[in-house]
């Protein structure tokens, strides 16, 4: 029974309305953290370092619909992370998790900007190294279960996406750009591999070649220099999946909360 109502889901069945239940369930199942006490990690530690670097918030909101918004919210520090945030994250992901009838995700920055990245001062203020990769296995576990959600999630672009920002994009099921938007894997220019599991990501998304040249070069990523297909811009054929994101994130830009990319269908 189960394998014949992941069967169904994969075949794209709608009749069943247990049949998208099923599936979410056995994909929750199989959700789970790169990182745990398997590898000498401890969450809770590292998650009261970080309540002392605090500010800025992560809010969740929570739609009839189904189509949940998280909102990375810092505007004085261009939505960088403090520590605090970081678990915020944490937390509004399990939220997410528990939340069985959320169908859509859309991520988004406040304030006309996406994110940039870590909060510089605390990342400084980490001042061990051994604490600094606690607070990336702990990024990269917060990650890796917002992508692993039994969801469609859209990083809705506007403004910078920087470093830990650029690598947040790679998190979600597709990027949406706004015009004059840029992502950009800035870490080259500090000494830093992308610590929170963006290069794993961005090589499923873009490919190791193109990955190579995003991460070595800190290229600028500007919305016509992205290809459709890495953010899963409005396209008239595309996957029922990509569809039906594209059919959300309209319904959502149309609702005039961001801007209007221009090659969106009017
Ligand atoms: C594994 C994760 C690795 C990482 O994410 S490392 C962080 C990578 N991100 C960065 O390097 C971005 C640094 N910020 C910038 O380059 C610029 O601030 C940015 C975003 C281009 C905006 O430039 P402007 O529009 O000129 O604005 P601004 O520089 O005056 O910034 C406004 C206020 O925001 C602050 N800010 C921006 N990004 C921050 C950050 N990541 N951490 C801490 N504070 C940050 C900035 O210091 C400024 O604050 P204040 O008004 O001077 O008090």
């Amino acid at each position: 029974m189960v394998l014949c109502a992941v069967r169904r889901q994969l075949l794209g069945c709608s009749s069943s309305s247990s049949c998208g239940a099923w599936a979410r369930m056995l994909q929750r199942q199989s959700s789970g953290c790169v990182y745990s006490s398997t590898h000498g990690f401890n969450p809770e530690e590292i998650r009261e370092k970080l309540q002392a670097f605090p500010g800025g918030s992560i809010d969740l909101l929570k739609q009839e619909s189904g189509v949940a918004v998280l909102t990375i919210n810092n505007p004085s520090r261009m939505n960088a992370f403090s520590g605090s945030m970081m678990v915020d994250l944490e937390e509004r992901v399990s939220q997410l998790e528990s939340w069985t009838d959320c169908k859509g995700l859309i991520v988004q920055g406040a304030a006309g900007t996406f994110c940039s990245g870590s909060d510089l001062n605390a990342v400084r203020a980490i001042s061990n190294p051994q604490d600094g990769m606690k607070m990336c296995m702990f990024m990269q576990n917060a990650l890796t279960r917002l992508l692993r959600l039994p969801l469609i999630s859209v990083a809705l672009v506007e403004g910078r996406a920087l470093g830990g920002g650029a690598e947040l994009t790679t998190a979600c099921d597709f990027r949406l750009m706004a015009s004059g938007s840029v992502i950009q894997f800035v870490h080259k220019h500090m000494g830093l591999v992308p610590g929170w599991g963006g290069a794993a990501r961005l090589v499923r998304i873009v490919g190791s070649q193109n990955a190579l040249k995003l991460l070595g070069g800190a290229v600028k990523v500007e919305p016509r220099s992205w290809p459709a297909d890495w953010t899963g811009r409005w396209s008239p054929g595309g996957t029922p999946r990509q569809r039906r994101v594209q059919t959300l994130c309209y319904s959502k830009l149309k609702a005039g909360s961001v801007n209007i990319q221009k090659d969106l269908p009017q």
